[in-house]
């Protein structure tokens, strides 16, 4: 059995005031003992993050693949570990479209966090053309196929997150997102058979709020949620937690 993640995304936002919001989060995940929650926010949060609400697991946004080196700006999973991170998310769309990271890349982010002992969120989705092209199950799958390490189980989770759907509060119907998280699923299943891909969290993202939750984590292979505008603040994220504990 699957216990849902409700993993909420920062992205560039938040500062150290923000980090008030993490007491009610933590709390309502205190209050929820069925449900994993966590929260990603930038680098420069993490250490204080993990500080303040050492029960509330604590995530980055993103790592390089390397554990060291010259790669001026950029962070490795060790070190992420280190700052006291448990997951971290890669290959989000946002990271695929503005820095061009590839699916190699992002293969090899999610190999180098799992070595560091961190839980991968791999990031796929489909653009609003290709899904109006009728590709989208084509895309997502080739993404998987490209980005997926091979270790799997609960170390990984995939987050479906469909461009279009981000940040516009357009989600795709519950029938789409049922097609696509079984998709997701049966592609796991090839590329790690089928017990491993069993253990493996799929979270629906895009536009998830309070008023959609419930729906979106009643869909077959739904097991939470990768949430960004609606994890900043403790009052919109707390219902999300709580309907995950139904
Ligand atoms: O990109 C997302 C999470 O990674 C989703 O963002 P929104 O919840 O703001 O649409």
């Amino acid at each position: 059995m699957r216990r849902r993640l409700i993993a909420g995304n920062w992205k560039m936002n938040g500062s150290r005031e923000s980090l008030a919001e993490l007491d009610g989060i933590a709390a309502a995940a205190g209050a929820a003992p069925g449900v994993d929650v966590a929260i990603c926010p930038p680098f420069t949060l993490i250490e204080r993050a993990a500080a303040r609400t050492p029960t509330l697991p604590i995530g980055a946004q993103d790592c390089h693949s390397a554990p060291k080196g010259a790669h001026t700006g950029c962070v490795s999973a060790g070190m992420l570990a280190e700052a006291g991170a448990r997951l971290v998310i890669v290959g989000h769309s946002e990271r695929r479209a503005a820095q061009g990271e590839t699916d190699a890349q992002v293969k090899a982010k999610a190999e180098a966090a799992i070595a560091a002992g961190l839980t991968a969120i791999v990031c796929v989705g489909e653009t609003e053309e290709q899904r109006e092209a009728g590709e989208a199950e084509a895309v997502v799958s080739a993404q998987l196929r490209g980005s997926v390490p091979v270790a799997g189980g609960d170390v990984l989770v995939v987050a479906y997150e469909p461009v279009w759907a981000i940040g516009t509060g357009r989600i795709p119907s519950l029938e789409d997102v049922r097609v696509m998280h079984l998709e997701v699923r049966a592609v796991l299943s090839d590329l790690l058979g089928a017990d491993r891909a069993e253990a493996v969290r799929i979270l629906y993202g895009g536009s998830m709020n309070a008023a959609n939750a419930a729906d979106l984590l009643a869909v077959p292979n739904v097991d939470g949620g990768l949430i960004g505008g609606a994890s900043l603040t403790a009052a919109a994220f707390v219902p999300i937690i709580e309907a995950a504990a139904g």
